[in-house]
């Protein structure tokens, strides 16, 4: 059973993107870093993906796979994409 969706988890990371707190929120700590620091951190973690699935088990892989949507979650709130404009591509 997921904890919460990926639509609810987007409005709760636009709304710390824009109003959080850097010192208690990570997700407006990394807003405040900008685009090129998400950015890295989305390329790490890709990575981390990879790994996991090549030399982990499952449950690791999918651990990571929520670290990546969560900072391209980040990454797209940071920008003022909304789900909308991705979900026009799929
Ligand atoms: N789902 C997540 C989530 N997934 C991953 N992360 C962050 O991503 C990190 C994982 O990346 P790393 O393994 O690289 O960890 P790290 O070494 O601490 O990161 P760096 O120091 O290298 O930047 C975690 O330590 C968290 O900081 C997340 N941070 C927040 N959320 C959720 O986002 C919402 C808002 O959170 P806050 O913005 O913190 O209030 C809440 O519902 C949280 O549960």
């Amino acid at each position: 059973m997921a904890n919460k969706t990926f639509e609810q988890l987007f409005a709760e990371l636009q709304h710390k993107a824009a109003t959080g707190d850097p010192s208690t929120s990570r997700t407006a700590e990394l807003a405040a870093q900008g685009v090129h620091a998400i950015g890295k951190k989305i390329v790490e973690e890709a990575a981390e993906v990879w790994m996991a699935a090549e030399h982990e088990g499952d449950e690791r892989t999918a651990e990571e796979i929520s670290q990546l949507l969560y900072h391209l979650q980040v990454l797209m709130a940071a920008k003022g994409l909304s789900l909308d404009d991705v979900y026009a591509h799929l």
